[in-house]
């Protein structure tokens, strides 16, 4: 079972070319061919090539994004968009990277994080707050809990962006982005701004359909309770995280929940340990100790580690339960060969 990839295809691998002389371009120093990165006319943004993002994903593997930008706001988002589309590069889009496996050979186009776009705004008469994608999701959860406001408690230990939460559905605890969600702005593939609603994005369980998609979160818009006692939503909060912290291993690089729980009583870690695999190594890649259902980096491991092991997992447990497990990590690049 090939595990999905999150690269969008605007046009196939074959077809992309090198970028051409963009007129749009204005190379930062000399002939663009020699330059490492490039300004889009018209903005402050910077398209640098050849970006490694294994410190941009919680795995620390992946190889480099043939090009790597930050837009710092909507507009810029736009120009960038409409520069892929001009050059025929898939775009590929970046939260956190606590949800993501990029191959070690890289991605091929641009890849777009949403790192810089971070805002909150806390509406008290409605008790609606509307946040930037990029805005962390433990940062937004402890500003919550800080005012007093319910409702994100939840959050709090999962290590990634407002965006990528509304494409993936996160949960925890019994709680998820659907439940809270008013609406969310999206950016088409070609530069179009829409605001979409729970409805509209076919939420179930870690799932909505942005994902794989080419349209990019730049604003969600969640309902929260205002007026409980601040101390007692910050200890809520706490004790969401310490939970979390003694039955996940959280002191080591990796991307959660490997698999979805499958249908049934019995969990992806349950049956996963029961298999026997606690423990077992592909490289550096480890099923871990504390739970069944995260693959840790012991250090320097390498994305195909991580691949082989998730595969490996996938062949042993359905073997001994028939149960087919689904990657919830989203996977981003080539892994074929392996
Ligand atoms: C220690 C640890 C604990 C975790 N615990 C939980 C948990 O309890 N519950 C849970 O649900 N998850 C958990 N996760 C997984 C992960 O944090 C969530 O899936 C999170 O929502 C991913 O957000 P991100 O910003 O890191 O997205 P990324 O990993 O960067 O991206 C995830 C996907 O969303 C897409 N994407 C990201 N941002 C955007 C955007 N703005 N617009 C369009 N597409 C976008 C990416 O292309 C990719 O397909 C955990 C991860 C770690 C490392
Ligand atoms: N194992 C893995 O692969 C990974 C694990 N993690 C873990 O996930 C957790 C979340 O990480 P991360 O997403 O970086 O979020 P942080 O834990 O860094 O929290 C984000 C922001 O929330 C605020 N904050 C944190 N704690 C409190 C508090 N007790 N009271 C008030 N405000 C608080 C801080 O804002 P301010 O700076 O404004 O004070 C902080 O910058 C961390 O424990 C981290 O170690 C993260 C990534 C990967
Ligand atoms: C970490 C993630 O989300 C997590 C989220 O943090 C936690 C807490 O709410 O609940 C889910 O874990 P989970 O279903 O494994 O919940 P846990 O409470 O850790 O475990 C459930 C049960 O599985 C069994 N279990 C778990 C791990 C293990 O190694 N062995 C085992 O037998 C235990 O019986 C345990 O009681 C989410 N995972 C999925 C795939 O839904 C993520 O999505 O990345």
């Amino acid at each position: 079972m090939t595990l999905s990839s999150d690269t969008v295809r605007i046009l196939s691998p074959s077809v992309v070319k090198q970028p051409a002389k963009n007129p749009h371009l204005t190379p930062v120093n000399g002939d663009r061919d020699r330059s490492q990165s490039i300004y889009l006319a018209g903005t402050a943004c910077q398209i640098k090539s050849n970006v490694s993002l294994s410190t941009f994903t919680s795995f620390r593997v992946g190889g480099p994004a043939e090009w790597y930008v930050a837009p710092k706001q909507i507009e810029e988002v736009q120009a960038c968009l409409e520069w892929a589309r001009a050059e025929g590069l898939p775009v590929t889009f970046l939260g956190a990277g606590s949800n993501l496996l990029v191959s070690d050979r890289g991605i091929p186009g641009l890849a777009i994080s949403t790192r810089h776009l971070r805002y909150s705004r806390f509406n008290p008469e409605t008790g609606q707050v509307t946040v930037a994608a990029g805005q962390s999701l433990p940062r937004l959860a402890w500003q919550a809990a800080q005012l007093g406001w319910e409702g994100l408690e939840w959050a709090v230990g999962i290590p990634g962006t407002v965006g990528g939460a509304v494409v993936m559905n996160a949960g925890a605890h019994g709680s998820c982005a659907a439940e809270i969600l008013v609406n969310t702005q999206v950016v088409s593939h070609r530069g179009t701004i829409s605001v979409l609603t729970p409805e509209e994005l076919g939420y179930s369980y870690r799932t909505s359909v942005l994902q794989g998609g080419d349209r990019l979160v730049t604003e969600a818009t969640f309902q929260l309770k205002p007026g409980a006692d601040p101390a007692r939503v910050q200890a809520t909060t706490s004790e969401q995280l310490e939970h979390r912290k003694s039955t996940q291993p959280y002191h080591l690089p990796s991307c959660g929940s490997v698999f979805r729980n499958p249908d049934g009583s019995r969990g992806a870690g349950w049956l996963i340990e029961q298999t026997g695999l606690k423990g077992y190594q592909i490289g550096s890649a480890q099923v871990a100790e504390r739970h069944a259902n995260f693959i840790v980096n012991c250090g320097g491991a390498k994305a195909s580690d991580i691949f082989q092991l998730i595969r490996y997992v996938q062949a042993q447990v359905e073997q001994n339960w028939a149960v087919l497990l689904e990657p919830e990590v989203r996977t981003i690049g080539e892994f074929q060969g392996l």
